[in-house]
């Protein structure tokens, strides 16, 4: 099965430091492709300083921020969301030479943000996006996951998933975000290893909380438990998890939403945006990438 045609790429205007060239100082205008509030507009001098070698890894950024905003939380939540945007394409670009044009496959259970994160790195990579579950909708000639199950079967949605994976696997420059079984046959890891494997590793309660506020209707496993949306979710997502053990664990890289929250003194995984959790992935990523069994492993692909 042919994998759909790539979607757009989406970028963002960059005019700081040209890349390769290392420079103190630099202006830039935050592009719309930050998602930045136009309506106050803001001059942000980035003071790029290089602590020691020059290794991407000591880079430090120390940013004044001059704001038009009036309100203080405004000016807050503006502050946090250009921080995080910025940092986002720093880290990116720290990031895009290691990986080599190679596909980032984003793993974990149902409703852990693989379609929401995958999208934002994407547009930051530079790369295209795929939904595995999507393709496999197209390829079958059906509307929804839901009705495969329904009308055909859980097992040959499986093997339409299998084949939609080794589709991608046999691309360059992709954020696929897999459905939430995907782990579950060895296959499909074969596949999923010749690019780099993050997992998004989020607390089932969060989960339940998610898929409750969106419905259960696009997640047919969840279709047969009794009680309220939340709790029908908790239960079976727990069932699933039980069920999965440490597949996920197999992933490169893994993204503990926990962990972050709390080393960012937050209570609830609740808080941490989806650009923080990108954040992390490519911080994560880069980790990987430094590791000699990750050379050894991606130079054969
Ligand atoms: N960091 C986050 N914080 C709060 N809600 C989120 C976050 N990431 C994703 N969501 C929401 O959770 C739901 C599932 O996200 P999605 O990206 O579709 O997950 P998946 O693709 O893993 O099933 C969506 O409604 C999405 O808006
Ligand atoms: O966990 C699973 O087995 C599944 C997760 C779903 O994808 P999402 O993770 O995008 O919900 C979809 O592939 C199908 O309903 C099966």
């Amino acid at each position: 099965m042919e994998a759909a045609s790539a979607l757009s790429n989406q970028s963002c205007t960059w005019n700081g430091p040209e890349r390769g060239r290392r420079r103190t100082g630099g202006g830039l205008r935050i592009q719309r492709g930050f998602g930045v509030d136009t309506r106050c507009p803001s001059i942000i001098n980035l003071q790029v300083s290089q602590a020691g070698t020059s290794s991407y890894r000591s880079e430090s950024l120390r940013m004044k921020i001059s704001c038009c905003c009036s309100r203080k939380e405004e000016s807050e939540k503006f502050l946090t969301g250009v921080d995080e945007a910025l940092i986002l394409k720093k880290k990116s670009e720290d990031v895009i030479p290691y990986m080599n044009e190679r596909c980032l496959f984003l793993v974990g259970m149902m409703g852990s943000g693989k379609t929401t994160v995958g999208k934002i790195l994407s547009e930051v990579l530079g790369y295209s996006f795929f939904d595995s579950d999507k393709l496999v909708e197209k390829a079958v000639g059906m509307y929804s996951v839901a009705q495969i199950f329904k009308e055909r079967s859980e097992a040959f949605f499986r093997d339409n998933e299998s084949k939609a994976l080794r589709d991608l696997s046999l691309m360059r420059r992709l954020v696929v975000a897999t459905g939430g079984g995907a782990v579950i046959r060895p296959i499909n890891w074969s596949y999923m290893k010749r690019g780099i494997t993050v997992w998004l590793d989020v607390p089932l309660e969060a989960l339940a909380r998610r898929i409750a506020a969106v419905g259960t209707e696009s997640r047919p496993l969840l279709h047969n438990e009794p009680g309220d949306p939340y709790t029908k979710a908790l239960i079976r997502l727990s069932t699933l998890s039980e069920e999965r053990g440490d597949a996920y664990a197999n992933a490169d890289a893994r993204i503990c939403l926990q962990h972050i929250a709390s080393k960012q003194g937050h209570g609830d995984v609740s808080a941490l945006t989806p650009t923080a959790i990108a954040i992390e992935a490519l911080v994560k990523i880069e980790s990987f990438l430094s590791k000699d069994t990750a050379v050894e492993r991606l130079t054969y692909f």
